[in-house]
């Protein structure tokens, strides 16, 4: 049984799904469907990582022409954030790929104004020149009264609020760990998806996340999918695998590992300036892994840790 249909029963809504369902218009993307029934298209193009300048409006062209070169490739799925300070750039990219706003999802995320989501949120779509968002996450959880003037709860109410005026279309959470979303349970609007570090040799950004997302109907969003192709990475029990799997399918390492992740029911976001390797990393139709080689990966994985953000002192 493909984990695809695994995941269906076990989960019961967290589906892959056909290509076009909200007519994303590209032959690459494929889709991901939220209880919701919005569709999320996967994999998804960061804007931080590289491009990380906060606080600086200013347009960086480069990171324009890697976001025009994302979605003329075929990308329908955009991550910014407000700490990212790349909003512009991605409302610029929009703009001149000519690709009309509604066959793509852009996400952003909250923090550090979130002390007042509404003029963030005012300020982030100013800034993007949009005026919704397919998805509001908080950034992190690490929000309360004294540093934010703001508990969780309360900004979690807001952006409910906002996602029932049509200023945001899902909202979610980002680098939350099983006890931050337990606060959020008793709330109206349920969270639609936690974006955290995810990789196989970090299957576990904080113990048993992914299992009780998947359970509560949570999307689980991956950022730095590729860490074990990273320099300070390689060299581990996962190279050998990866290079069978790559050789057997005619697919290079990237693929496998985004592949693995797709399959693991989670959608990858990848960030490359680079045209080939947005080509490649896009390019993830076509093959499927068995469940043997899934489970292969997760075991290998599983033998080595390897985390990039936050370091093991402030985990989440
Ligand atoms: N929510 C959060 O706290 C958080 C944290 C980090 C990143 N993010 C988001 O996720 C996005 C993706 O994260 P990331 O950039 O760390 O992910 P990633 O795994 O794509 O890593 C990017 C690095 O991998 C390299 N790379 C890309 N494709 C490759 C390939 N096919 N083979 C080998 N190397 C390749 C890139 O050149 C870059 O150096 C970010 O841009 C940002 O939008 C969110
Ligand atoms: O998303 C990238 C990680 C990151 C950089 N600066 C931040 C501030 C708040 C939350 C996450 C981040």
């Amino acid at each position: 049984m493909s984990i695809f249909r695994r995941l269906n029963i076990l989960s019961g809504q967290l589906t892959p799904s056909s290509i076009r369902s909200r007519g994303y218009g590209s032959s690459a993307a494929m889709t991901f469907t939220l209880p919701s029934g919005a569709t999320i298209p996967v994999p998804g193009f960061g804007t931080g990582t590289k491009w990380y300048k906060p606080g600086d409006p200013s347009i960086d062209r480069r990171v324009v022409d890697a976001i025009v070169s994302a979605l003329k490739l075929g990308y329908r799925h955009i991550d910014g954030a407000e700490v990212y300070g790349t909003e512009g750039e991605i409302g610029v990219a929009i703009k001149e790929s000519g690709i009309p706003r509604d066959q793509i999802f852009v996400t952003s995320k909250i923090l550090p104004k979130i002390g007042n989501p509404r003029a963030a949120l005012e300020e982030t779509l100013k800034l993007s020149q949009l005026d919704y968002l397919d998805l509001y996450l908080i950034h992190a959880p690490f929000v309360d009264e004294k540093s934010h003037g703001i508990s969780l709860e309360k900004a979690w109410e807001v952006l409910s609020e906002l996602k029932s005026e049509g200023k945001v279309r899902e909202i979610g959470v980002s680098n939350f760990a099983i006890a931050d979303l337990e606060r959020l349970k008793g709330s109206k609007e349920k969270v639609a998806v936690n974006q955290i570090e995810f990789n196989p040799y970090l299957q576990n950004q904080t113990p048993g996340i992914v299992e009780y997302c998947q359970a509560n109907g949570i999307l689980v969003e991956a950022y730095t999918p590729l860490g074990p192709l990273f320099p300070a990475a390689k060299g581990g029990p996962l190279d050998p695998v990866v290079h069978k799997l790559a050789t057997k399918y005619g697919r290079d390492a990237g693929q496998i590992i985004l592949k693995w992740t797709i399959q693991r029911g989670i959608i990858p976001i990848t960030t490359s300036a680079k045209e080939e390797r947005q080509k490649s990393n896009l390019d993830l139709n076509g093959f499927e892994l068995t469940a043997e080689e899934v489970k292969e990966i997760d075991e290998a994985g599983s033998q080595k840790h390897f985390r990039s953000y936050w370091t093991d002192k402030y985990i989440p």
